[in-house]
């Protein structure tokens, strides 16, 4: 039996009288690598908030083993802010040093390892101003990384990033997945891509309408919740076939 990262029981939340998201229960295991899908409004953000502890007047209980990771959907530094790209992923660890305390050898060197992994190693002494959308996505997961997390949670990494940039992106998480068994949490609009990469869909739409493997997933489920949103269904359609195509 696989380990549980996460588990949500009974999950409530209002904004004053509306509710938000009702009677959400999941669990994640050790290596899933998750989906959440659903049309603007559904829920996916509050709930990745509610996860980070950023959103704490929730009902319900929520249990959480392992340190997480987060890479947030729009940047949050100014481009133009004069800040090399290693002391961005140096800031991924400022919890360990503390943000006064000087970085040791080893801390540059973990940083120059992970910026090789997620092919990032040319731009070491680039200003982040200077960067791509996809190399700052990268960089950014590569400051996630540095605190260690044994699970990530992303919230929409497709925002901003040209369709290679993303595929790179996207098989940078599988390897992450596969080889360092990083449990993956990701908020993402691309459905084909949540089709292609991952393993486990959950469907979020105020409630929790489906949460199962995503070789299991049918076009009648995404209906359900995509039914007022006539332009996504055509994708629906399209990313089913990819499931088809791939078994
Ligand atoms: N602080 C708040 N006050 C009032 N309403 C809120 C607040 N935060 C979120 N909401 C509402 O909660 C609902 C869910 O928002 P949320 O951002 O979680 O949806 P989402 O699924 O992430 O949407 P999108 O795909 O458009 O990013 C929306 O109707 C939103 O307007």
């Amino acid at each position: 039996m696989k380990d549980i990262m996460i588990n949500v029981n009974n999950l409530n939340y209002k904004v004053e009288n509306t509710e938000i998201l009702k009677d959400i229960n999941f669990n994640i295991y050790k290596g899933d690598f998750v989906g959440i899908i659903g049309p603007n409004g559904a829920g996916k953000s509050t709930l990745i908030k509610i996860l980070l502890n950023e959103i704490e007047d929730y009902e319900g209980d929520i249990k959480i083993s392992g340190k997480i990771g987060y890479v947030a959907q729009h940047d949050e530094f100014e481009r133009d802010f004069p800040i090399k790209a290693y002391e961005i992923v140096l800031l991924g660890m400022y919890k360990k040093r503390g943000i006064f305390k000087r970085y040791k050898k080893e801390d540059y060197e973990k940083v120059k390892k992970l910026m090789k992994i997620l092919e990032i190693d040319y731009l070491y002494d680039r200003k982040v101003g200077k960067l791509s959308g996809g190399e700052y996505q990268r960089l950014a997961l590569a400051r996630a990384l540095a605190s260690e997390p044994s699970i990530l949670i992303l919230d929409e990494p497709e925002a901003g990033v040209d369709k290679q940039g993303q595929n790179l992106f996207y098989s940078l998480l599988k390897k992450l997945n596969n080889e360092k068994n990083i449990t993956i949490i990701m908020v993402s609009h691309d459905l084909s891509m949540v089709f292609k990469e991952t393993t486990k869909i959950m469907c979020l739409n105020k409630n929790l309408h489906c949460h199962k493997d995503t070789k299991e997933m049918t076009a009648e489920e995404l209906k359900k919740i995509y039914s007022e949103d006539l332009e996504l269904l055509v994708h629906v359609d399209e990313s089913v076939k990819v499931v088809d195509r791939n078994d």
